[in-house]
């Protein structure tokens, strides 16, 4: 008797309610592992074998409204990294991974009747509630219900990716607050709500002794390089990579790799390195791999689970050594070792705990995640709240979004880092080239997008869709929202700006997160001179672009103090088209020192108009 396990975003071996209830299996004689790229989501055409004349025959994985790649070469690696681990972890378990590429119904179709004949008596897979997930797992049991003539057992099982498991929240998805703070303080005491990971298991039932072939045009590579470069290769050729300078020396924040291996090995780096106690006072950083935890991709692709996480800060809060791999033993050698909940462990938990909240909204909310009104829109449409005729968008939201047509131009420079603005231009540069920007950078990118621009949040929600490393659904598309003022933010769509509600200013964001331009010395090459002496004057050239003409005119009779580097780095920028004419000019005026411009030390920040 055969079970077809179909894999998704649950990536792993341990903590897998599914591998845990394989082991030792009395029904199931033989499992196959199965993780199908779906060509709608991940662009296959680079696994069609090399032969003349053989072409992909499905339409290109493009995004909606802006036709970007919808999984772009970062991610595509790290997949490709994870699915490599997982095959290779299963092997020495005596089981194994086959990949295959198609819509998951006609591959399971495939199995159900011809591959296997009638020896397939289960189809399982873990829940997984994105609106995409949810339509491919209702064709996959249609085909089960078909193929497999009531013989086959169809079961989805809890994908276990939550903080708080569902039976132990104090409310139903469809009654969640809609703030998170009302969420949180309805869960009480954490330590009783969340479930102990599932143990890796021991053994597992073997592969069926023959497999079916990947049906033509496809090939599944035999090696990781070769998967990379078949996912890689259809997406290179890209117009921005000759608009970027690439910049120098800059090291990527996100030098990870993907799967469950590394998932581990980062949670203990974590751990033994300090990182995560003090991860409260570092996590706004910008430039590093340490101010954040880096776990959101590993997370992503189920690679590892929040309650391991959890699970494991615990363990080192507790003295419990006994509750980590074993490799780990060294943590008791660290500070903080045994000596409960700090700082920085509490505001882990607490970001977990909006990721549970962002794919509860998106189970509460389901499509409209993906509207321009967003969650409020919906709610305004339940209780009524007709606003369009008064000339109102739904939940207070300002109605004039500018489309993705309209506004090309503008947002290409958005997507290449050529704003005008550091801080925007460093975050979006980055994250081209790496794969990863941090929260604070998000947030900024999103409300400049959304707020400042006024440009459809959406396309920014795609690009970002095509180029993190660790896109996750509800995530992405609630976090933009949330910024964009359509979301579950009390305070999104307020009366304060033209585009509504709360927005950052980013350039005062720089001053605040970035005082020494370092991060966006650090991606914007042409830049990279510009304030590295550290004088304010350049620095604010270096946030504000376009105040190149007013600081050299204020430094005309003082030249001197400045050095050539930093004067020359400056007077370059002058012909600079997207220096010259900035997207938009957001103001913000840094009160200045007594001694000088030149001061580097404490400041005093005044607020030109309302800025967070
Ligand atoms: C516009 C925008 C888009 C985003 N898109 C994504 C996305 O596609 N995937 C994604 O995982 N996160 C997304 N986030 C949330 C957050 O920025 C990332 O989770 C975080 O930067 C990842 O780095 P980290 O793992 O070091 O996070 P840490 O700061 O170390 O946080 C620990 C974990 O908590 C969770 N977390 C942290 N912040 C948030 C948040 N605001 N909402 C939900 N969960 C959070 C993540 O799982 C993260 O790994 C987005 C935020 C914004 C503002």
């Amino acid at each position: 008797m055969y079970l077809v396990y179909l894999l998704r975003r649950d990536l792993r071996l341990s903590d897998n309610p599914v591998f845990h209830a394989l082991q030792n299996h009395p029904r199931y004689t033989h499992v196959l592992p199965l993780y199908i790229f779906p060509p709608s989501q991940i662009e296959v055409s680079g696994l069609v074998q090399s032969r003349i004349g053989a072409k992909s025959p499905y339409p290109e994985a493009r995004s909606r409204i802006g036709k970007f790649w919808r999984c772009g070469p970062h991610r595509a690696k790290f997949l490709a990294e994870g699915l490599w681990d997982l095959k290779s972890e299963l092997e020495a378990l005596g089981s194994g991974l086959m990949m295959r590429v198609g819509h998951m119904d006609e591959v399971v179709r495939g199995l159900l009747e011809g591959g296997f004949g009638k020896k397939v008596a289960g189809v399982w897979m873990t829940m997984d509630w994105a609106s995409e997930e949810l339509e491919q797992m209702r064709d996959v049991r249609a085909i089960v219900d078909k193929a497999g003539k009531g013989n086959v057992e169809w079961k989805v099982w809890d994908g276990e990716e939550m903080l708080i498991h569902d039976n132990d929240l104090p409310m139903k998805p469809d009654n969640l607050p809609d703030t998170f703070t009302s969420f949180r303080k309805r869960l009480g005491p954490l330590d009783r709500s969340v479930r102990p990971p599932l143990p890796r298991p021991a053994s597992l039932p073997p592969l069926p002794p023959s497999t079916p072939p990947q049906p033509h045009p496809f090939k599944i590579p035999d090696s990781l390089d070769g998967l990379i470069d078949a996912l890689q290769r259809p997406l290179a050729a890209s117009d921005l990579a000759s608009t970027i300078p690439p910049p120098i020396d800059a090291k990527s924040a996100h030098p990870f790799i993907g799967g469950e291996t590394q998932a581990h090995m980062r949670v203990e780096h974590l751990l033994l390195s300090g990182a995560m106690s003090t991860y409260k006072d570092t996590r706004n950083g910008l430039l590093g791999a340490d101010f954040s935890t880096k776990l959101s991709g590993y997370l992503s692709h189920g690679f590892i689970t929040a309650r391991q996480v959890h699970a494991w800060m615990s363990a080192f809060e507790d003295a419990a050594a006994d509750q980590v791999p074993r490799e780990w033993r060294s943590l008791v050698e660290c500070p903080g070792y045994g000596q409960g909940e700090n700082k920085g462990t509490a505001a882990v938990r607490f970001e977990l705990l909006w990721r549970d909240y962002m794919r509860l909204c998106m189970r509460k909310y389901g499509d409209s995640l993906f509207s321009l009104y967003g969650f409020r829109g919906q709610q305004a449409r339940s209780t009524n709240e007709l606003p369009h005729r008064k000339g109102k968008a739904p939940g207070g939201v300002h109605p004039s979004w500018k489309s993705f047509e309209s506004a090309r131009a503008e947002f290409k420079r958005f997507q290449s880092g050529t704003t005008g603005t550091g801080l925007i231009d460093a975050s979006m540069r980055e994250l081209y080239l790496t794969g990863y920007t941090s929260n604070r950078a998000r947030q900024n990118c999103a409300s400049f997008l959304a707020k400042w621009l006024g440009i459809d949040w959406r396309v920014g929600a795609e690009w970002y869709e095509s180029m993190l490393v660790d896109y996750d659904v509800a995530n992405n598309w609630g976090n933009w929202q949330y910024v964009a003022g359509v979301g579950n933010d009390p305070r999104g769509a307020g009366a304060d700006g033209e585009a509504g509600g709360r927005r950052f200013n980013p350039v005062k964001q720089g001053w605040d997160y970035d005082p020494r331009a370092e991060y966006v010395r650090t991606w914007v090459a042409e830049m990279s001179d510009v304030g590295h002496e550290g004088d304010l004057g350049s620095i604010e050239v270096a946030l504000a672009g376009w105040k190149v003409h007013e600081v050299l005119a204020r430094r005309a009779g003082q030249l001197g103090s400045v050095s050539g580097r930093s004067k020359e780095a400056i007077e370059r920028l002058r012909g600079l088209e997207w220096v010259e004419r900035p997207l938009i000019k957001i103001d913000y005026k840094k009160r200045i020192g007594r001694n000088s411009e030149e001061t580097t030390g404490a400041v005093a920040y005044r607020r030109e108009r309302p800025a967070y």
